[in-house]
């Protein structure tokens, strides 16, 4: 499978935030979107689940099969919202998420548990810390598969063991030959992971 962005360009209120943007990305490699606060970073990610529309160039997808036929499809995107319903127990919202997006990958149980949050599943949402929130956020992504990961911030609010344990899940990700490209501020653990450093409309 390959992403393919060739000479995007992102506008935000009819201003553009970012141009030039090229890259190509296989399977079982990953991409660090880097830069200072504006510079486009989740803009980008947004054009290239299709949230946006680029304001040049394109994205294109291919290798997916009828399940992935472009990179709408073929992704899933964990945005700086957490995208969980506040009133739903946790559970409740993951089988939700199951159940929309189809492709059914782990059992809500065992996701909980591959971000250590067996035990709360019960739990309405909107009672969990942050990094809690983020962890059951992280665990949509392995209810239903998708090929491609967006991450925003994956780690934002994360302790130490559980950005360990993400680095850990993008790695067995990337091994199963899944694409992840992540803007952060932060390391993310990712050996070989290479980096795209954005510097906004000014390039
Ligand atoms: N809906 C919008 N309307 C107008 N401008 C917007 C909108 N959303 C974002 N912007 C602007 O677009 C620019 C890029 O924002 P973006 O969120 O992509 O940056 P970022 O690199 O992800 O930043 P950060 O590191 O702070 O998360 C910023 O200047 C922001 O103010």
């Amino acid at each position: 499978m390959r992403l393919i962005a060739e000479e995007l360009s992102g506008e935000r209120g009819g201003e553009t935030v970012f141009s030039g943007v090229s890259f190509a990305l296989g399977s079982g490699e990953a991409l660090m979107v880097t830069g200072p606060n504006g510079a486009g970073k989740s803009t980008l990610l947004r054009v290239l689940c299709g949230l946006l529309p680029p304001a040049e160039g394109q994205v294109s997808f291919s290798g997916g099969g009828e399940d992935w036929p472009d990179s709408a499809a073929a992704c899933h995107y964990l945005g700086h919202r957490n995208a969980m319903k506040a009133a739903l127990s946790v559970m409740e919202n993951l089988a939700f998420w199951q159940r929309f997006l189809g492709n059914p990958h782990l059992d809500p149980h065992e996701a909980l548990e591959m971000v250590g949050l067996d035990g709360i599943g019960h739990l309405p949402f909107g009672y969990l810390s942050t990094g809690q929130r983020r962890r059951a956020a992280i665990a949509r992504l392995l209810v239903s598969y998708r090929p491609v990961w967006l991450l925003d911030e994956p780690t934002s609010g994360l302790d130490r063991a559980s950005e360990k344990q993400f680095a850990e899940l993008m790695g067995v990700h990337l091994e199963d030959g899944g694409l992840i490209v992540a803007a952060t501020h932060l390391p993310l653990g990712l050996n070989g992971a290479r980096e795209l450093a954005m510097r906004g409309a000014e390039l």
